[in-house]
């Protein structure tokens, strides 16, 4: 869900302006301290300092490593406080599905970010909806397109996409990490939209990374005072240190082009006869009738769902493709018996379908390996408890941002051997895939209602890029000057999106 997800319930470390602020507003919501609901403990974790709680603690550098090893003190459920915002991160398989499927009403809200979403307008981005109803009306006309009974009518694009993107690699293999970011765009745009973006400088994806960029500075807690003291926003822009809201305008502006500008485009060519088919016509095309008192709502929802497409699917999958490229450079091994499947099941003349699918079981383990070895999201998205809550003898004071650590659970040990390492076999049994073996989709979407709703687009992608390079390239480690294949080391980037 691409950077749909900002960097909700990430937590970081906060710059020291706004430690001195917020501690003012700490003092200020101390007099009205409220008395805890319930007398049952709160579930262990670091020890933090009066006011500020463990903003000293808390890890800048892949945080999921560092909660891995918290757990191993404190157990599988981990709370900490940070400036008297509540966390709770949960560690095992177990907890994540008492937590967020069995205890969904209560823990699938988002926490409040004034910044982004009442400044910057990503208010069309349901991965940040506050839970209710208008958050249910854009998961309803997402997931209507996006289900897995109806996301192969996306397997054309995605089919010329990946062969365009192997053209790109011959003439250019150096840039295979833009290829990649290319191909993704390229696709979601034309399914979204109809719309065939340029090789370069296209001005839709340019105006969508600036945005996104912005998103990615805003979705650090902390960075901007106004999410801590709401009521700034109400600041006017040449007000002297109100820096925050010009370049909240500025965002605004570009934020807004990305949902409105490419469906606008749809409507002119809709009305002019020469829109080709594409989510936003469909969408378009089932809108009630301008008179229709309902017709504004639909409309809005019609654009969002479209925008959404392509903020959550552009970083996301391909961070996974990139993972790939990697294991296969640093795992020669793996690569060959993939491409031996390829070359026994289909051949030499023609490139794999998705017709082919059911009859690779070692590209669809693979497939899956890529999805757990170097997490995308390694710890999904927060989630934020609506309500105070009891459960397995603690209290969840209402308010925590909850979240599932999806990387421990996908690096659990008694569950995947030499977790570390990138081994497709994992999930085979017999030659064909094993149905007991922990798939990594219990984890790697995110959890319960709020999962990622584009994970079944993002599962075909995948496969039609996994199959189509293995089945006319070799992916090697580049040579040092001596001519010697480099020793590769798996290195990810922290953030939300790794
Ligand atoms: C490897 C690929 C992807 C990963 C790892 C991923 C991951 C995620 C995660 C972790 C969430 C939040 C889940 C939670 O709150 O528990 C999410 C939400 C979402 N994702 Fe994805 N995503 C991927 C691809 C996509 C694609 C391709 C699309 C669009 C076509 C998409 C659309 C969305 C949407 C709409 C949501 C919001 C769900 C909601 O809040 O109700 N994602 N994704």
């Amino acid at each position: 869900m691409g950077t749909v997800a900002a960097t909700l319930g990430l937590v970081q470390r906060y710059p020291y302006h706004t430690i001195t602020a917020s501690l003012f507003i700490l003092v200020v919501k101390a007099l009205f301290f409220r008395k805890r609901a319930s007398s049952l403990p709160l579930p262990p974790g670091p020890k933090g300092y009066p006011l500020v709680g463990n903003i000293f603690d808390i890890p800048t550098d892949k945080p999921w490593l560092v909660y891995n090893e918290w757990a191993k003190i404190y157990g599988d459920m981990i709370y900490f406080k940070v400036l008297g915002q509540p966390f709770l991160v949960l560690h095992t398989l177990e907890r994540t599905y008492d937590i967020f499927e069995k205890r969904s009403s209560n823990y699938s809200d988002r926490a409040r970010m004034p910044m982004i979403l009442e400044l910057m307008n990503w208010d069309y981005n349901i991965a940040m909806l506050p839970y209710g109803t208008w958050w249910r009306r854009h998961r309803r006309a997402f997931h209507e397109h996006f289900h897995p009974g109806v996301v192969a009518k996306y397997q054309p694009v995605q089919s010329r996409e990946a062969r365009a993107f192997l053209y790109r690699l011959l003439v250019s293999p150096e840039n295979f990490r833009h290829h990649i970011r290319h191909a993704f765009a390229a696709t979601i745009m034309s399914v979204a939209y109809g719309i065939t973006v340029r090789e370069s400088n296209d001005p839709y994806i340019l105006n969508a990374e600036e945005a996104l960029e912005g998103l990615s500075e805003a979705g650090v807690p902390g960075r901007f005072l106004v999410d801590l003291i709401p009521v700034l926003k109400y600041v006017p822009e040449w007000f002297p240190g109100a820096n925050f809201k010009r370049k909240a305008a500025r965002w605004r502006k570009v934020t807004a082009d990305v949902a409105q500008k490419p469906f606008c485009h749809v409507k002119e060519q809709m009305a002019k006869g020469t829109a080709v088919p594409s989510l936003a016509a469909t969408l378009i095309e089932s809108l009630p009738d301008a008179s229709d008192p309902r017709r504004r709502e639909e409309e809005k929802i019609a654009q969002d769902t479209a925008a959404v497409a392509y903020v959550g699917g552009a970083d996301t999958t391909v961070s996974a493709v990139q993972s790939f490229f990697l294991a296969m450079a640093m795992y020669p091994e793996v690569q060959k018996k993939a491409q031996a499947e390829i070359d026994q099941v289909i051949g030499s003349s023609r490139l794999p379908e998705f017709s082919d699918r059911p009859s690779l079981p070692y590209i669809n383990a693979l497939v899956k390996e890529s999805m757990r070895w170097q997490l995308v999201t390694p710890l999904a998205v927060g989630h934020m408890c609506s309500k105070d809550d009891e459960y397995n003898g603690y209290f969840i004071p209402k308010g925590t941002i909850v979240i599932g650590n999806a990387w421990a659970i996908l690096h659990d040990p008694t569950v995947f051997s030499n977790p570390l390492e990138y081994q497709p076999e994992r999930y085979l049994k017999h030659g064909q895939l094993d149905p007991d073996a922990r798939n990594p989709d219990v984890a790697a979407f995110g959890f319960g209602r709020r999962i990622c709703a584009g994970r079944y687009m993002s599962d075909n992608s995948l496969y039609a890029f996994v199959s189509s390079v293995l089945a006319v390239y070799d992916i090697k480690p580049p040579i040092d000057d001596d001519g010697n294949p480099l020793q590769l080391k798996a290195e990810v980037t922290t953030g939300l999106l790794s």
